[in-house]
């Protein structure tokens, strides 16, 4: 099995191609790709797959040649992944004869997003329209207790603001959201600090894998509540600095939201037979 390691803004994955959708990906060889010890290591898997190919979403075909399948390091699914995607974006220009002078839809788990490449070579996702839960959410860690803002863009979100970015504590452990039933699929949580007119920055605990160095649908459900709480003279492009570079969130007057951000491809590899069969098998990715 071929796979490519690429990351946005230090938000990193595993690339498997599967254009046929031919392969299977189990959970625990998720989790055994993802770990940085006994694997390749990645906050997540992306499966790049014709969206034909995958009978969840074969009723978006005629939108989207291709479907981002991602998974979290844990192997859960999720709907979307902006960072992905443009990993994904990048990989298919380089490896699947996608022009890069052409707008690209991808089929996520969340709906249709629209790519495009950047003369300056970042990549924008559209990422579509908030959805904001009406009560405010409440976020506890080791470190303190915060009030929140939970939406869905279109993954769950609890957006928090704090003094500094380091007052969340060292966020080991997953946050607990309250009430319990605000986000029954679970939830990724953002501390974020003001940093002036348009410009916040933040860390992310995600679902399914703990605090990585960005998330850009939590980047993204950050400017929207950023924006929400600076009022009328809020700026429509807010720059958003993560533990892992600078991302840039555009709120568009029709309630459409872009981020925009770089993506690197770091390497191809072959995953060794004898691995796989250990990481398929379930002997654990020591073995
Ligand atoms: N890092 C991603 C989000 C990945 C999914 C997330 N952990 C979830 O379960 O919702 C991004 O860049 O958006």
């Amino acid at each position: 099995m071929r796979v490519i390691k690429g990351h946005g803004t230090e938000n990193d994955f595993v690339v498997v191609p599967d254009p046929d959708g031919e392969l299977d990906l189990p959970p625990r060889l998720v989790a055994a790709l993802c770990d940085r010890r006994a694997g390749l290591g990645g906050d997540g898997v992306i499966r790049a797959v014709r969206t034909a190919k995958v009978a969840e979403v074969a009723h978006l075909a005629g939108e989207a040649e291709w479907f981002m399948d991602y998974r979290n390091a844990d192997g859960s699914v999720a709907e979307m992944c902006g960072n992905g995607v443009r990993v994904l974006a990048r990989y298919l220009a380089a490896f699947a004869h996608v022009d890069p002078a052409d707008p690209l839809p991808v089929a996520t788990r969340g709906g249709v997003r629209q790519v495009r490449f950047e003369p300056d070579g970042q990549i924008t996702v559209g990422m579509g329209r908030p959805e904001l839960l009406a009560a405010p959410v409440r976020v506890t860690t080791e470190a303190g207790s915060w009030d929140a803002v939970g939406l869905h863009i279109p993954n769950p979100h609890a957006v928090a603001f704090v003094d500094d970015v380091t007052a969340a504590g060292e966020l080991l452990a997953v946050p607990a959201v309250e009430p319990p039933g605000a986000f029954p699929q679970g939830v990724n949580v953002e501390f974020v600090e003001r940093r002036g007119p348009g410009a916040i920055a933040l860390r992310v605990h995600e679902r399914g894998v703990g605090e990585t160095r960005s998330c850009g649908t939590g980047v993204a459900a950050a400017a929207v509540v950023a924006a929400r709480a600076a009022g009328e003279a809020a700026p429509a492009r807010w720059t958003v600095d993560v533990p892992g570079g600078r991302l840039a969130v555009t709120l568009l007057a029709d309630g459409e939201v872009e981020l925009t951000g770089p993506a690197v491809l770091v390497a191809t590899a072959e995953v060794e037979e004898a691995w796989l069969t250990a990481a398929l098998a379930g002997a654990g990715p020591a073995a």
